[in-house]
């Protein structure tokens, strides 16, 4: 069996053309404020690449760079004063962050109605309480991924290999809403082949080059890899890519499977995110 590959790039086109003619009809030109800290060259690439996706699709680009050294105060009073700008309709902090600085209040500053990233605590709380609100981007497009290719998630085995609060953790959420049996693994999960053998469909999201080997997949299993890493070779992911493509129904390759559908759902979060009244998801919680 040669699994069928889940394009995303030609998705991703789809849902960015979809969010730019919202904003193209829409009266409200929709701001993203993408918050870069530091030289992470990785980190530079996704947001030059989420900046240029933005200024296409008719979004204003509110860039703000800061140096590796900024205070944690600094850049909270940064992300104040673009929650408290109306031209600023979402705001995004690039992650991983210096280790100096502390990435979970600091995104707790960002109104939840400004949450393109959907990862205040807000935005995860109303997701796992079945709440509407902005939901991670990653996460979103794998669902996104999955629909356009006509794999039903009702009743199936879904495991999930991760539980970041950026990828695992709501995309479990999100099966869950759509009626999927979901299991989580972790780096303590005993035996990681066997849980994900029953996986139907497998997501990866563990942050380890080649962890999901053919053996710990289902025949014929969708397998979703969410993991991005440079290697000598190029870019890899979670899944080693020539064994399991023998084994599974369809799978997604590295690079252009699910690392543009992040930016695609982006967009549409900023769109749907301009439309949004003030304070449409409550009172954020200012620290002092
Ligand atoms: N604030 C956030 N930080 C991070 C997120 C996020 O969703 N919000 N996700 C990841 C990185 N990420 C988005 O920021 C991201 C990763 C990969 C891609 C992508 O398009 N990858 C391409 C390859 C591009 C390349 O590296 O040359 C692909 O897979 O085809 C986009 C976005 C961590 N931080």
């Amino acid at each position: 069996m040669t699994a069928k590959i889940l394009d995303g790039r030609l998705v991703a086109e789809q849902v960015v053309a979809r969010a730019a003619g919202e904003i193209a009809a829409s009266d409200r030109v929709p701001g993203l404020a993408t918050v870069l800290v530091g030289d992470d060259p990785a980190s530079a690439i996704y947001v030059r690449n989420k900046r240029r996706r933005c200024v296409a699709a008719g979004i204003r680009d509110l860039h703000r760079k800061f140096g590796a050294d900024v205070t944690q105060d600094e850049l909270a009073a940064a992300i104040h004063a673009l929650g408290d700008d109306p031209g600023v309709t979402g705001i995004l902090l690039q992650l991983p962050l210096p280790p100096h600085l502390d990435a979970a209040a600091l995104v707790s500053l960002i109104p939840p109605e400004k949450d393109v990233d959907g990862l205040t605590e807000t935005s995860a709380g109303r997701l796992a309480l079945g709440r509407p609100g902005l939901r991670p981007c990653t996460p979103l497009g794998v669902l996104e991924l999955l629909d356009a290719h006509g794999i039903a998630l009702s009743g199936a085995e879904a495991v999930v290999v991760g539980r970041s609060n950026l990828v695992g953790k709501p995309m479990a959420q999100l099966l869950l809403r759509r009626d999927a049996t979901v299991t989580v693994c972790h780096s303590r999960t005993r035996d990681l082949a066997a849980a994900c053998r029953r996986a139907d469909i497998l997501i990866v999201a563990a942050g380890l080059p080649g962890l999901i080997t053919a053996d710990a997949v289902k025949p014929g299993a969708t397998v979703i890899d969410v993991g991005i890493h440079r290697t000598p070779d190029g870019l890899r992911g979670d899944v080693d890519f020539t064994a399991v493509r023998t084994v599974a129904g369809a799978i997604t390759p590295v690079p252009g499977g699910v690392g543009p559908m992040t930016i695609a759902m982006l967009l549409a979060n900023t769109a749907t995110a301009a439309r949004l009244p003030a304070n449409a998801y409550g009172a954020t919680f200012l620290s002092s």
